[in-house]
Protein backbone atom coordinates (compact mmCIF):
# COMPACT_ATOMS: atom_id res chain seq x y z
CA UNK A 1 0.00 0.00 0.00
CA UNK A 2 0.98 3.89 -0.33
CA UNK A 3 -0.63 6.47 0.39
CA UNK A 4 -3.44 3.79 1.45
CA UNK A 5 -3.98 3.27 -1.85
CA UNK A 6 -3.03 -0.61 -3.40
CA UNK A 7 -0.45 0.09 -6.18
CA UNK A 8 -1.26 -2.50 -8.82
CA UNK A 9 0.43 -3.22 -11.88
CA UNK A 10 4.64 -3.77 -12.41
CA UNK A 11 7.04 -1.30 -11.64
CA UNK A 12 10.50 -1.71 -12.26
CA UNK A 13 13.02 0.61 -10.99
CA UNK A 14 16.44 1.80 -11.74
CA UNK A 15 17.71 -2.00 -13.20
CA UNK A 16 21.11 -3.19 -13.91
CA UNK A 17 21.98 -6.99 -14.43
CA UNK A 18 25.81 -7.84 -14.89
CA UNK A 19 25.89 -11.45 -15.19
CA UNK A 20 29.37 -13.29 -13.67
CA UNK A 21 32.49 -12.85 -15.56
CA UNK A 22 31.33 -9.66 -17.41
CA UNK A 23 34.26 -6.69 -16.66
CA UNK A 24 32.82 -4.46 -13.91
CA UNK A 25 34.42 -1.47 -15.64
CA UNK A 26 32.98 -1.83 -18.60
CA UNK A 27 29.37 -0.03 -18.97
CA UNK A 28 28.50 -2.04 -22.47
CA UNK A 29 28.72 -5.12 -20.73
CA UNK A 30 25.49 -4.92 -18.67
CA UNK A 31 22.79 -7.48 -19.99
CA UNK A 32 20.91 -4.28 -18.49
CA UNK A 33 21.26 -0.76 -17.30
CA UNK A 34 19.19 1.29 -15.38
CA UNK A 35 15.74 -0.18 -16.96
CA UNK A 36 12.25 1.66 -15.82
CA UNK A 37 9.44 0.50 -17.06
CA UNK A 38 5.72 0.57 -15.37
CA UNK A 39 3.23 -1.81 -16.62
CA UNK A 40 -0.14 -1.17 -15.53
CA UNK A 41 -3.01 -3.76 -15.08
CA UNK A 42 -4.30 -5.22 -18.41
CA UNK A 43 -1.47 -3.74 -20.63
CA UNK A 44 0.11 -5.79 -23.49
CA UNK A 45 3.43 -4.61 -23.53
CA UNK A 46 5.68 -6.61 -25.71
CA UNK A 47 9.38 -6.10 -26.31
CA UNK A 48 11.20 -5.92 -29.45
CA UNK A 49 14.76 -5.44 -30.09
CA UNK A 50 18.01 -6.92 -31.77
CA UNK A 51 19.94 -10.15 -30.50
CA UNK A 52 21.49 -9.26 -27.04
CA UNK A 53 19.36 -6.35 -25.71
CA UNK A 54 18.66 -7.86 -22.80
CA UNK A 55 15.07 -9.02 -23.47
CA UNK A 56 15.11 -12.09 -22.04
CA UNK A 57 17.16 -11.26 -19.18
CA UNK A 58 14.34 -8.82 -18.43
CA UNK A 59 11.81 -11.01 -18.14
CA UNK A 60 13.59 -13.86 -16.34
CA UNK A 61 14.34 -10.73 -13.61
CA UNK A 62 10.29 -10.11 -13.76
CA UNK A 63 9.69 -13.93 -13.25
CA UNK A 64 12.06 -14.07 -10.25
CA UNK A 65 14.74 -16.34 -12.42
CA UNK A 66 17.28 -13.95 -12.21
CA UNK A 67 18.72 -11.60 -9.57
CA UNK A 68 19.12 -8.07 -10.53
CA UNK A 69 22.55 -6.47 -9.55
CA UNK A 70 20.79 -3.46 -8.80
CA UNK A 71 17.99 -1.94 -8.81
CA UNK A 72 13.95 -3.28 -7.62
CA UNK A 73 10.89 -4.93 -8.96
CA UNK A 74 7.45 -4.55 -7.43
CA UNK A 75 4.49 -6.71 -8.64
CA UNK A 76 1.29 -5.12 -7.17
CA UNK A 77 3.40 -3.26 -4.91
CA UNK A 78 5.43 -6.74 -3.67
CA UNK A 79 9.10 -6.84 -4.07
CA UNK A 80 9.50 -9.24 -6.39
CA UNK A 81 12.66 -12.09 -5.10
CA UNK A 82 11.52 -15.34 -6.71
CA UNK A 83 9.01 -17.15 -8.65
CA UNK A 84 5.77 -16.92 -8.02
CA UNK A 85 2.36 -18.50 -9.70
CA UNK A 86 0.88 -15.34 -9.97
CA UNK A 87 3.55 -14.31 -12.20
CA UNK A 88 3.49 -17.34 -15.00
CA UNK A 89 6.08 -17.93 -17.81
CA UNK A 90 5.25 -19.27 -21.15
CA UNK A 91 8.56 -20.71 -22.54
CA UNK A 92 9.22 -20.68 -26.63
CA UNK A 93 9.22 -24.66 -26.11
CA UNK A 94 5.93 -25.66 -24.23
CA UNK A 95 8.12 -27.43 -21.20
CA UNK A 96 5.48 -29.96 -20.71
CA UNK A 97 6.25 -33.05 -18.66
CA UNK A 98 6.27 -35.84 -21.16
CA UNK A 99 4.82 -38.47 -18.80
CA UNK A 100 1.60 -36.49 -18.22
CA UNK A 101 -1.69 -36.07 -20.11
CA UNK A 102 -2.72 -32.46 -20.97
CA UNK A 103 -5.23 -32.12 -18.54
CA UNK A 104 -2.68 -33.07 -15.98
CA UNK A 105 0.01 -30.76 -17.44
CA UNK A 106 -2.50 -28.23 -17.33
CA UNK A 107 -3.51 -28.82 -13.65
CA UNK A 108 0.55 -29.59 -12.21
CA UNK A 109 1.35 -25.87 -11.06
CA UNK A 110 -2.54 -26.43 -9.20
CA UNK A 111 -1.33 -29.63 -7.61
CA UNK A 112 1.94 -28.67 -6.37
CA UNK A 113 -0.28 -25.58 -4.56
CA UNK A 114 -1.99 -28.38 -2.81
CA UNK A 115 -5.69 -27.70 -4.87
CA UNK A 116 -7.91 -30.58 -4.02
CA UNK A 117 -8.35 -32.69 -7.70
CA UNK A 118 -12.05 -31.86 -8.10
CA UNK A 119 -11.19 -28.00 -8.35
CA UNK A 120 -8.14 -28.62 -10.11
CA UNK A 121 -9.60 -31.15 -13.13
CA UNK A 122 -12.56 -28.29 -12.81
CA UNK A 123 -10.10 -25.18 -13.76
CA UNK A 124 -7.68 -26.93 -15.98
CA UNK A 125 -10.72 -28.06 -18.30
CA UNK A 126 -11.69 -24.64 -18.07
CA UNK A 127 -8.94 -22.99 -19.57
CA UNK A 128 -8.56 -25.99 -22.30
CA UNK A 129 -11.87 -24.99 -22.97
CA UNK A 130 -10.63 -21.45 -23.65
CA UNK A 131 -7.45 -22.78 -25.73
CA UNK A 132 -9.85 -24.75 -28.32
CA UNK A 133 -8.22 -28.03 -26.98
CA UNK A 134 -11.32 -29.32 -24.69
CA UNK A 135 -11.19 -32.92 -26.60
CA UNK A 136 -7.35 -33.47 -26.16
CA UNK A 137 -7.55 -33.58 -22.59
CA UNK A 138 -6.16 -37.16 -22.17
CA UNK A 139 -3.70 -36.93 -25.09
CA UNK A 140 -0.06 -36.76 -24.53
CA UNK A 141 2.42 -34.17 -25.24
CA UNK A 142 3.96 -35.93 -27.88
CA UNK A 143 0.53 -36.88 -29.67
CA UNK A 144 -0.07 -32.96 -30.08
CA UNK A 145 1.52 -30.92 -32.83
CA UNK A 146 3.83 -27.32 -32.07
CA UNK A 147 0.82 -25.05 -32.25
CA UNK A 148 -1.54 -26.92 -29.71
CA UNK A 149 1.60 -27.79 -27.19
CA UNK A 150 1.76 -24.12 -27.19
CA UNK A 151 -1.55 -23.83 -26.11
CA UNK A 152 -1.03 -26.17 -23.58
CA UNK A 153 1.52 -24.22 -22.09
CA UNK A 154 -0.70 -21.25 -22.38
CA UNK A 155 -3.71 -23.33 -20.78
CA UNK A 156 -1.23 -23.79 -17.84
CA UNK A 157 -0.12 -20.36 -17.13
CA UNK A 158 -4.10 -19.10 -17.28
CA UNK A 159 -4.91 -22.09 -14.96
CA UNK A 160 -2.21 -21.60 -12.24
CA UNK A 161 -3.88 -18.40 -11.84
CA UNK A 162 -1.38 -16.02 -13.44
CA UNK A 163 -2.31 -12.19 -13.16
CA UNK A 164 1.06 -11.41 -15.23
CA UNK A 165 1.87 -13.92 -18.22
CA UNK A 166 5.30 -13.53 -18.92
CA UNK A 167 5.84 -14.88 -22.77
CA UNK A 168 9.57 -15.37 -24.34
CA UNK A 169 8.88 -15.52 -28.07
CA UNK A 170 6.25 -18.38 -27.44
CA UNK A 171 5.50 -18.48 -31.19
CA UNK A 172 8.89 -18.79 -31.97
CA UNK A 173 9.15 -22.17 -33.34
CA UNK A 174 5.60 -22.43 -35.04
CA UNK A 175 5.08 -22.31 -38.70
CA UNK A 176 3.34 -18.78 -39.68
CA UNK A 177 -0.40 -20.24 -40.34
CA UNK A 178 0.05 -22.07 -37.01
CA UNK A 179 1.54 -18.60 -35.69
CA UNK A 180 -1.26 -16.32 -36.84
CA UNK A 181 -4.18 -18.54 -35.10
CA UNK A 182 -2.19 -18.35 -32.02
CA UNK A 183 -1.67 -14.91 -32.06
CA UNK A 184 -5.63 -14.32 -32.29
CA UNK A 185 -6.28 -16.72 -29.22
CA UNK A 186 -3.95 -15.15 -27.34
CA UNK A 187 -5.37 -11.51 -27.88
CA UNK A 188 -9.18 -12.90 -27.26
CA UNK A 189 -7.67 -14.31 -24.32
CA UNK A 190 -6.10 -11.06 -23.14
CA UNK A 191 -9.67 -9.55 -23.92
CA UNK A 192 -11.59 -11.97 -22.00
CA UNK A 193 -9.31 -12.65 -18.99
CA UNK A 194 -8.10 -8.74 -18.24
CA UNK A 195 -4.72 -10.52 -17.56
CA UNK A 196 -1.94 -8.65 -17.80
CA UNK A 197 1.14 -9.43 -20.82
CA UNK A 198 4.83 -9.17 -21.14
CA UNK A 199 5.47 -10.27 -24.19
CA UNK A 200 8.75 -11.02 -26.48
CA UNK A 201 9.17 -11.66 -29.96
CA UNK A 202 11.55 -11.11 -32.78
CA UNK A 203 8.93 -10.53 -35.09
CA UNK A 204 7.94 -6.94 -35.61
CA UNK A 205 4.25 -7.70 -37.33
CA UNK A 206 3.71 -9.59 -34.15
CA UNK A 207 4.28 -6.94 -32.02
CA UNK A 208 2.35 -4.64 -33.54
CA UNK A 209 -0.64 -6.79 -34.00
CA UNK A 210 -0.81 -7.92 -30.34
CA UNK A 211 0.49 -4.91 -28.75
CA UNK A 212 -1.04 -1.88 -26.33
CA UNK A 213 2.33 -0.98 -26.31
CA UNK A 214 5.85 -1.86 -27.50
CA UNK A 215 8.68 -1.24 -26.16
CA UNK A 216 12.20 -1.22 -28.12
CA UNK A 217 15.24 -1.96 -26.54
CA UNK A 218 18.70 -1.51 -27.52
CA UNK A 219 22.32 -3.16 -26.89
CA UNK A 220 25.85 -2.21 -25.23
CA UNK A 221 24.11 -1.83 -22.30
CA UNK A 222 20.51 -3.11 -22.40
CA UNK A 223 18.21 -0.33 -22.03
CA UNK A 224 14.96 1.01 -23.05
CA UNK A 225 14.85 3.32 -25.93
CA UNK A 226 10.93 3.53 -26.74
CA UNK A 227 8.02 2.95 -25.71
CA UNK A 228 5.06 3.27 -28.03
CA UNK A 229 1.41 2.70 -27.72
CA UNK A 230 -0.33 0.78 -29.97
CA UNK A 231 -4.28 -0.84 -30.96
CA UNK A 232 -4.22 -2.55 -33.80
CA UNK A 233 -4.87 -5.69 -31.73
CA UNK A 234 -8.12 -4.04 -30.44
CA UNK A 235 -9.29 -3.37 -34.33
CA UNK A 236 -9.29 -6.84 -34.43
CA UNK A 237 -10.98 -8.11 -30.95
CA UNK A 238 -13.33 -4.88 -32.50
CA UNK A 239 -14.27 -6.83 -35.44
CA UNK A 240 -11.54 -6.01 -38.32
CA UNK A 241 -10.09 -9.80 -39.77
CA UNK A 242 -6.34 -9.94 -38.92
CA UNK A 243 -5.04 -10.04 -42.78
CA UNK A 244 -7.02 -6.85 -42.43
CA UNK A 245 -5.64 -4.89 -39.46
CA UNK A 246 -2.04 -6.21 -40.92
CA UNK A 247 -2.65 -4.48 -44.25
CA UNK A 248 -3.25 -1.63 -43.10
CA UNK A 249 -0.93 2.02 -44.19
CA UNK A 250 -1.00 3.14 -40.66
CA UNK A 251 0.64 -0.48 -39.61
CA UNK A 252 2.99 -0.81 -42.54
CA UNK A 253 3.74 2.54 -41.83
CA UNK A 254 4.74 1.60 -38.06
CA UNK A 255 6.47 -1.66 -39.05
CA UNK A 256 8.69 0.46 -41.18
CA UNK A 257 9.56 2.97 -38.38
CA UNK A 258 9.74 0.03 -35.96
CA UNK A 259 12.46 -1.78 -38.08
CA UNK A 260 14.06 1.69 -38.50
CA UNK A 261 14.72 1.95 -34.89
CA UNK A 262 15.57 -1.34 -34.01
CA UNK A 263 18.47 -1.20 -36.70
CA UNK A 264 19.39 2.11 -35.23
CA UNK A 265 19.50 0.95 -31.65
CA UNK A 266 21.28 -1.64 -32.26
CA UNK A 267 24.17 -0.04 -34.30
CA UNK A 268 27.53 0.44 -32.25
CA UNK A 269 27.38 3.83 -30.76
CA UNK A 270 30.58 5.98 -33.04
CA UNK A 271 32.68 8.15 -31.15
N1 LIG B 1 23.64 -16.61 -18.19
C1 LIG B 1 24.36 -15.66 -18.80
N2 LIG B 1 25.67 -15.49 -18.48
C2 LIG B 1 26.39 -14.52 -19.07
N3 LIG B 1 25.91 -13.65 -19.97
C3 LIG B 1 24.63 -13.77 -20.32
C4 LIG B 1 23.79 -14.79 -19.76
N4 LIG B 1 22.55 -14.66 -20.30
C5 LIG B 1 22.61 -13.64 -21.15
N5 LIG B 1 23.86 -13.10 -21.17
C6 LIG B 1 24.29 -11.93 -21.96
O1 LIG B 1 23.44 -10.84 -21.62
C7 LIG B 1 23.10 -10.09 -22.78
C8 LIG B 1 21.57 -10.05 -22.94
O2 LIG B 1 21.11 -11.37 -23.23
P1 LIG B 1 19.55 -11.71 -23.37
O3 LIG B 1 19.44 -13.16 -23.63
O4 LIG B 1 18.82 -11.14 -22.23
O5 LIG B 1 19.20 -10.87 -24.69
P2 LIG B 1 17.96 -11.02 -25.68
O6 LIG B 1 17.61 -9.64 -26.11
O7 LIG B 1 16.90 -11.82 -25.05
O8 LIG B 1 18.61 -11.82 -26.88
P3 LIG B 1 17.92 -12.76 -27.99
O9 LIG B 1 16.98 -11.86 -28.73
O10 LIG B 1 19.06 -13.20 -28.83
O11 LIG B 1 17.23 -13.87 -27.28
C9 LIG B 1 23.81 -10.75 -23.96
O12 LIG B 1 25.03 -10.04 -24.18
C10 LIG B 1 24.09 -12.15 -23.45
O13 LIG B 1 25.28 -12.65 -24.04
Amino acid sequence: MKNGQEVRGLEVRDLSVRYEGAPADDRTALALHDVHLKIERGEFVVAVGASGCGKTTLLNCIAGFTSPSAGSIRWNGKAVVDASAERGVVFQKHALLPWLNVIDNVALGLRLRGVPREERMRLAREQLLHVGLADRARAFPWQLSGGMQQRVGIARALANNADLLLMDEPMGALDVFTREALQELILRLWAHEQRTVFFITHDVEEALFLASRIIVMSPRPGRITDSLPVDFGRRHLAGMPAREVKSLPEFIAMREHLMRAITEASLPATA
